[in-house]
């Protein structure tokens, strides 16, 4: 029987590995540390999904060519090190299909996930596994249905198969440009949405705060030539209405923490961090209005108080919606 190797042990790349399990198959998940791995594999379970005890078809390793030979890999890094890790290790996975799962924009190249694969890993085939999904949801087999995007309709079609289970429902598409940015620019939005909360400016701001967020994402999408049929699917429209309106999202808790000028700890995976610099200069440099994505980058980077934000955001020119 064929392994699924999955390329990342944090919680969504464990999550992923128990739910895969269930179904009978076998399943490697590669840790980049081989302390961590042992730990996971001493305690049978990862400290960054506490609970879930790891069906005896998981194994943990940290030794690459132990997935290198899978038909199929998930990549469940977090983004900002993908490229660095594909750089590393992309020549020793032979898989026909790599299903990208992290969300964002890689920083340093202003790159999604699925040109990262095709520049480090030519002879794969790439593919994205986004949608609304917390790692704790799918890891306790409840219902979640995901987007899968793969450029070439027979593997996207197989992969489909593969990926889904009783529990857990993916749909196809093969606007991998559509899917990507969904995923990527929601986690700015759940920051904003965050910073909305946080400060006390209430539900109706968060309301026209996610409304306006995902014209944005359409706008910035369409610049890229993203189907508007994807953006309002599960991988647009689904994550953002799941990450802006959920404490559990690390990227909305990151935004409560910044709008009532909490700590938060620097340790946790803060996609839309990142991503929001990196669009916010895609957008300055190819004329691309976002608003949002602005403000979120100018106050992470401390360049810009909310208060001084919120403020611009509202004295905008008015005009049609
Ligand atoms: N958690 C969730 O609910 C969901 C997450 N995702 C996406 O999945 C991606 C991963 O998130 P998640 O699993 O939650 O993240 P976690 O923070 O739980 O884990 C990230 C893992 O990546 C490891 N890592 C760090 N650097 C490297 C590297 N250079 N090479 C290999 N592994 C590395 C970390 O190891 P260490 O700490 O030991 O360095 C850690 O085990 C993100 O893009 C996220 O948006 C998607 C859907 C849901
Ligand atoms: O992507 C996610 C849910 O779909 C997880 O969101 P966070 O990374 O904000 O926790």
């Amino acid at each position: 029987m064929s392994v699924i190797g999955i390329a990342g042990a944090g919680a969504f790349g464990t999550a992923m590995g128990v739910v895969l399990a269930q179904t009978g198959r076998e399943v490697a998940i590669w840790a980049h540390e081989e302390t961590f791995a042992e730990e996971i594999r001493q305690r049978n379970e990862n400290a960054r999904l506490p609970g879930v005890k790891l069906p005896e078809n998981v194994a943990i390793t940290s030794d690459i060519d132990d997935i290198g030979r899978s038909e199929l890999v998930l990549l469940t890094t977090p983004m900002q090190v993908l490229a660095g890790m594909l750089q590393t290790h992309g020549g020793r996975l032979s898989a026909r299909a790599m299903v990208a799962c992290c969300k964002g924009v890689d920083l340093a190249t202003g790159r999604g996930p699925v040109a990262i694969i095709a520049e480090n890993c030519p002879a794969t085939v790439p593919a994205v596994l986004t949608g609304p999904s917390f790692a704790a949801d799918i890891a306790r087999g409840l219902p979640t249905a995901l987007t899968l995007a793969c450029a070439d309709p027979g593997v996207g079609a197989a992969l489909q198969e593969q990926l889904s289970t009783p529990t857990l429902r993916l749909y196809r598409t093969t606007d991998t440009v559509g899917a990507e940015l969904g995923g990527a620019l929601k986690n700015v939005m759940a920051i904003a949405a965050g910073i909305v909360i946080g400060t006390g400016l209430g539900e109706s701001a968060r309301a026209a705060l996610i409304t306006r967020g995902f014209a944005e994402m359409q706008r910035f999408a369409r610049a890229y030539g993203a189907e508007p049929e994807t953006l309002a699917g599960l991988s647009g429209f689904g994550d953002l209405v799941l990450t802006c309106t959920s404490t559990q999202s690390r990227n909305f808790s990151f935004g409560v923490a910044l709008g009532k000028a909490q700590y938060f700890d620097p340790e946790v995976t803060v996609e839309g961090a990142a991503t929001a610099r990196a669009v916010a200069a895609i957008a300055t440099a190819r004329g691309i209005d976002m608003p949002v994505t602005q403000s979120v980058a100018h106050v992470i980077d401390g360049r810009r108080s909310i208060s001084e934000a919120v403020k611009i955001l509202l004295s905008r020119p008015l005009k049609e919606e």
